[in-house]
């Protein structure tokens, strides 16, 4: 990591009301004195008279100063509360610029630093990002207890438990010379399957990507069937073409709508037929078919008991007076009138909402799912062996993925840990 001073305009993208600058590293506190003259009290916000280096007026501004390291990034912070016109923030950053060691931040530099010098660890330096990212409730609910530290606080709960569990195998080991004693307590084992059944439970939550990519609903069956007016129905948009001709759709359209703050995103697909289809329509068709395998939820509107195997029937067209009833339908509705739209997207929600994490739980991302089943995995593996220093080895394994899991690169502090607890006359 380099020792450079970073800046960037941490607020949105001029103009807005108010243009925050960030300065990080060992030169905020002079470039902050070369512009406003004097820095204010720490953590204390105000006004200060911003000049350039010809000591032209840029701009009347807030300014508030954090001597590291217990700021934010962990180093000097300085923030530059602007008005925030395009002119006024540009001209504060070309003055920032060029002062010697400073240089505008890479993207995510701020946190990246923050993560270095060990304010944030990378569970939590994960939520943040996902934080940033969330366009829906359940996905800033979500993140936000991520970057909190929930998961950080459990992975630190865990990690305990494994270095108590350790200074049990340890103490086993230590009095193996005599008769009898290699043998792990009984406690040990109850702990260990306790243990194993809460990470169990964690691997079996919804994933933060299912949170992300929103509850993937496909809109099936054959040609003229429905589905675009449906889809359109259902995405209140006009997204997919409509017309008596069979045939219409071909390629598939997909929309990300949130409803209730649960991401969904429906996808429209062409006709399936088997015969008749030509070209382009058949490209389509077998597109359709691989939509269909990513799906978590069926609309089928073709011929009863003809779909996918768990999709849901849906009768469509319901105001045309001979249409074939269906008597499995999960619901009937009209694109047409409207009709019955409204609870089958209110019985939408309600599974995906059942399929995503709960407001507010840590949903766990493909890498630290990966890191928590290697958990698992430790876990088990040392409960099936009895050897003290097999188990030991697996805990050892265990306590790897959970460092990899916070970003913690040392074992120094493992041991230290582990020793720390060692009270028996040791
Ligand atoms: N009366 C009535 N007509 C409907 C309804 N839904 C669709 N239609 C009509 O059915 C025809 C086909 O509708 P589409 O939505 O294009 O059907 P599709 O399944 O997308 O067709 P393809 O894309 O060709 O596979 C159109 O003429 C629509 O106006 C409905 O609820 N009621
Ligand atoms: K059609
Ligand atoms: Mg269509």
């Amino acid at each position: 990591m380099s020792d450079d001073t970073i800046f960037a305009l941490s607020s949105g993208a001029p103009p807005a009301a108010i243009g925050v600058i960030r300065i990080s590293g060992s030169g905020a506190g002079d470039a902050g004195r070369a512009l406003a003259g004097d820095l204010p009290e720490p953590r204390r916000a105000a006004v200060r008279s911003l000049r350039n280096s010809e000591g032209e007026l840029l701009d009347e501004a807030l300014v508030l100063w954090f001597p590291g390291p217990g700021s934010a990034t962990g180093e000097d912070l300085l923030e530059f509360h602007c008005h925030g016109g395009r002119a006024i923030v540009a001209a504060v950053k070309r003055t920032l610029a060029s002062r010697v060691g400073l240089r505008e931040a890479e993207p995510g530099e701020f946190t990246r630093r923050a993560f270095a010098n060990g304010r944030i660890d990378l569970a939590e330096a994960e939520g943040l990002a996902d934080l940033l990212e969330a366009e829906t409730e359940l996905q800033r609910a979500s993140a936000l207890a991520m970057a909190g530290g929930t998961l950080s606080r459990q992975a630190n709960l865990w990690r305990e438990e494994l270095l108590a569990l350790s200074a049990i195998v340890e103490a086993s080991l230590d009095f193996s010379d005599e008769d009898d004693v290699d043998e792990l307590p009984p406690s040990f084992t109850s702990r260990l399957r306790e243990f194993s059944g809460e990470v169990a439970q964690w691997l079996s939550r919804p994933t933060a990507e299912r949170l992300k990519d929103g509850y993937r609903i496909v809109l099936a069956g054959p040609p003229n069937a429905g589905k675009s007016s449906l889809f359109n129905a259902l995405t209140e948009s006009q997204g997919a073409i409509i017309s008596p001709h069979a045939g219409t759709t071909r390629d598939l359209i997909e929309r990300s709508v949130a409803i209730s703050g649960v991401p969904l995103t429906f996808v429209d697909t062409a006709g399936l037929r088997e015969e008749g289809a030509e070209e382009i329509e058949a490209i389509g068709i077998a597109r359709a078919r691989d939509a269909l395998e990513t799906a978590d939820c069926v609309l089928w509107l073709g011929e009863e008991g003809q779909g996918p195997p768990q999709a849901w029937e849906i009768e469509t067209k319901v105001d045309l007076p001979d249409r074939p009833g269906k008597a499995s339908a999960v619901s009937r509705v009209s694109a047409e009138t409207g009709s019955g739209i409204g609870e089958l997207v209110e019985k939408l929600v309600r599974t995906a909402r059942d399929a995503m994490p709960r407001p507010g739980e840590t949903a766990l991302n493909r890498r630290q799912r990966r890191l928590v089943s290697e958990l698992g995995i430790a876990l088990a593996g040392a409960g099936r062996v009895s050897d003290p220093l097999l188990v030991a080895e697996r805990l050892r394994t265990g306590r790897l993925a959970l460092d990899a899991l916070v970003g913690r690169t040392s074992t120094e502090d493992m041991l230290d840990g582990l020793f720390g607890r060692f009270c028996i006359g040791k």
